[in-house]
């Protein structure tokens, strides 16, 4: 069973605006990391959201691990998670007790210890008691990061999952979702901006223009299509092209 099928997903805000998703179809196999690419208002927070059921799609279906997000969000949420740095945690709430609050929601066995897990893996422990409103950018960040793990998903929705990281941080957390992925096999699917990420994380990517699929495929795949030397120039190239 894959871990998402996704067919003709459509979201429109407004009658008389485009849609934010046009038509997104796609089978993102269990074990894998995707990326979803695009520039600004491409539609990738939109289709996280609707992938979490946050966001009610126009039409179009969409099945978590086989869980169909309309019918059983529930079942299908208790084995995923998400990450966003547009979601925040509450402000007043230390580290710790948003990691616990977040725990007891999906019923995790021996929480403290997982807690003390995630802690040490993310380097979180000097970070436990401070109240999550007074964390940096960065701080904040690996924080949403160890929530979206607290219940060692099979189904991970990362919306800029390094966004605000210095460099050596980012480099320590994409190793720890490479280590993370080889050990559960949990499937990933990230929306990012940071090209030499995907680069390395994923093994296939969609690029999405104004709510639809331009074009996918591995990383190396579109280098060599486009005759580029990264990601970065092929992005430019799909971004920059004439509608
Ligand atoms: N709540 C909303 N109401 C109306 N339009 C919205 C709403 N949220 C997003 N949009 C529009 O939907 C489109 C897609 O936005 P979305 O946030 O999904 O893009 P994105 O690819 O995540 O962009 P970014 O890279 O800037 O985060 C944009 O045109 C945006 O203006």
């Amino acid at each position: 069973m894959p871990a998402l099928e996704v067919e003709a997903l459509v979201k429109r805000y407004k009658p008389d605006r485009p849609p934010a998703v046009d038509g997104l179809t796609f089978t993102m196999p269990r074990g894998a990391t995707w990326g979803l690419l695009g520039g600004n208002g491409a539609g990738k927070t939109t289709t996280i959201a609707m992938l979490l059921g946050l966001l009610k799609p126009t039409s179009g279906k969409v099945l978590a691990l086989g869980h169909d997000m309309e019918r059983d969000r529930f079942t299908a949420l208790a084995r995923m998670n998400f990450s966003s740095p547009y979601i925040a945690l509450p402000h007043r709430l230390s580290v710790a007790e948003n990691l616990r609050v977040y725990g007891h929601l999906y019923g995790v066995a021996r929480l403290e210890e997982r807690i003390g897990e995630l802690a040490e893996e993310l380097h979180l422990a000097d970070l436990l008691d401070r109240p999550a409103g007074e964390l940096s950018a960065g701080q904040k960040t690996r924080v949403a990061l160890a929530k979206s793990l607290i219940n060692r998903p099979e189904l991970l929705l990362l919306d800029e999952p390094t966004a605000s990281l210095d460099p050596d941080t980012a480099d320590q957390i994409r190793s720890w979702l490479e280590r993370y992925r080889e050990a559960t096999g949990c499937a990933i699917l990230l929306a990012s901006h940071n090209m030499a990420e995907v680069e390395r994380l994923c093994g296939h990517v969609m690029m999405l223009r104004k709510g639809v699929v331009v074009d996918q495929g591995s990383p190396d795949d579109l280098i060599a299509r486009y005759g580029r030397g990264n990601l970065e120039e092929v992005f430019l190239d799909i971004a920059r092209a004439p509608a």
